[in-house]
């Protein structure tokens, strides 16, 4: 795979002196979907502002498609599509200006068919002649996704998409970005929904206070530090765990009725079948068993809470 993305310790001092990325390295692979988690204030708008070429780094290197997002501003930066976190659009253009218009900065030929397909995707085929002023706030987030593709961007960032959009257009964004990446469009996204990560990024890169702490793949990350919970029904409630079984890490739930076995996916053994021999031993009789794995929710404020960085 060659790197779309290549980031070597990035650096950012803003003018008051707050230095916002501690020297950040990555590379970020075509057609890969990559969601940067962190809490607010960790510099993650900051990061994709330096990629996109909108913020200037204060050191270190930054290439997209193997230029430099300083040097070679222009080439770079005709390659990203960019959904900001903040609208920021003209209020008095029509919509179909705003995305023809767009596709024109970026030096692409006129090819109205497309933009036509995009915002039909985006539902917004109705409201092309509609002005931004009168969309609603969800409408004008889709404008701003059909800016972003407008130029058949290589590389797509999405700060913070389906902050305050309604579950339709959350819906509609995610089958989009999975269209887009079998199209081989590599996506960026930064997100406070961690369910949404869950669902659609293939890798995961937490920061805190302008440092990468992690960057992994979703699947791996999510064996290497998840848990899961065994639920053991029982035929007859117990007061207390027995002292037969005091070597588990297990909690009583459900008034008794319900045992509760914790155990770590990443280890080699579980213990589930040594619990099993010792609950037949102890004759305690089993009525149903079911697992329950954790969400990457949990695994996220487990690790930002571990290294005593604010909340997320
Ligand atoms: N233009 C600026 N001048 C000075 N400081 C800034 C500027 N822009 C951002 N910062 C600071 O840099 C830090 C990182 O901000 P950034 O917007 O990158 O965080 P973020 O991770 O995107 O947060 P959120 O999740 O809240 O959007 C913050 O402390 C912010 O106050």
């Amino acid at each position: 795979m060659t790197a779309m993305v290549e980031i070597s310790d990035a650096r950012k001092v803003y003018d008051g002196g707050f230095e916002a990325l501690k020297g950040v390295s990555l590379s970020i692979e075509k057609g890969e979907i990559l969601a940067l988690l962190g809490p607010n204030g960790a510099g993650k708008t900051t990061l994709i502002s330096c990629i996109c070429g909108i913020a200037v780094p204060t050191g270190g290197q930054i290439r997209v498609g193997g230029h430099d997002v300083v040097r070679d501003f222009r080439k770079a930066r005709s390659l990203v599509g960019l959904v900001p976190q903040e609208v920021n659009l003209e209020p008095f253009e029509k919509v179909w200006n705003t995305v023809r218009f767009t596709r024109g900065v970026f030096g692409r030929p006129r090819d109205d068919a497309h933009l036509e397909d995009i915002l039909r995707r985006l539902s917004l085929w109705e409201k092309r002649d509609a002005k931004i002023n009168e969309l609603s706030g969800g409408m004008k987030r889709r404008v701003l996704i059909a800016k972003a593709l407008s130029h058949d961007p290589e590389v797509l960032f999405l700060d913070e998409p389906t902050a305050g959009v309604d579950v339709e257009l959350r819906r509609d964004m995610w089958r989009i970005v999975a269209d887009l990446k079998a199209a081989g469009t590599t996506i960026i996204l930064t997100t406070h929904y961690i369910e949404e990560a869950e669902a659609i990024a293939d890798r995961i890169g937490v920061i805190s206070r302008g440092s990468l702490m992690l960057v992994e793949e979703k699947d791996a990350l999510m064996t290497r530090l998840g848990r899961k919970e065994l639920r053991i029904e029982l035929q007859e409630r117990l007061d207390a765990v027995p002292p037969q079984l005091a070597e588990f890490e297990l909690s009583l739930e459900e008034d008794g009725r319900v045992l509760v076995y914790s155990y770590d996916t990443g280890a080699e053994r579980t213990g589930i079948g040594r619990l099993m021999t010792r609950m037949t031993e102890a004759d305690i009789v089993l009525r149903d068993v079911r697992t329950r794995q954790n969400s990457l929710e949990d695994i996220f404020v487990d690790l930002v809470h571990d290294t005593g960085t604010d909340a997320a």
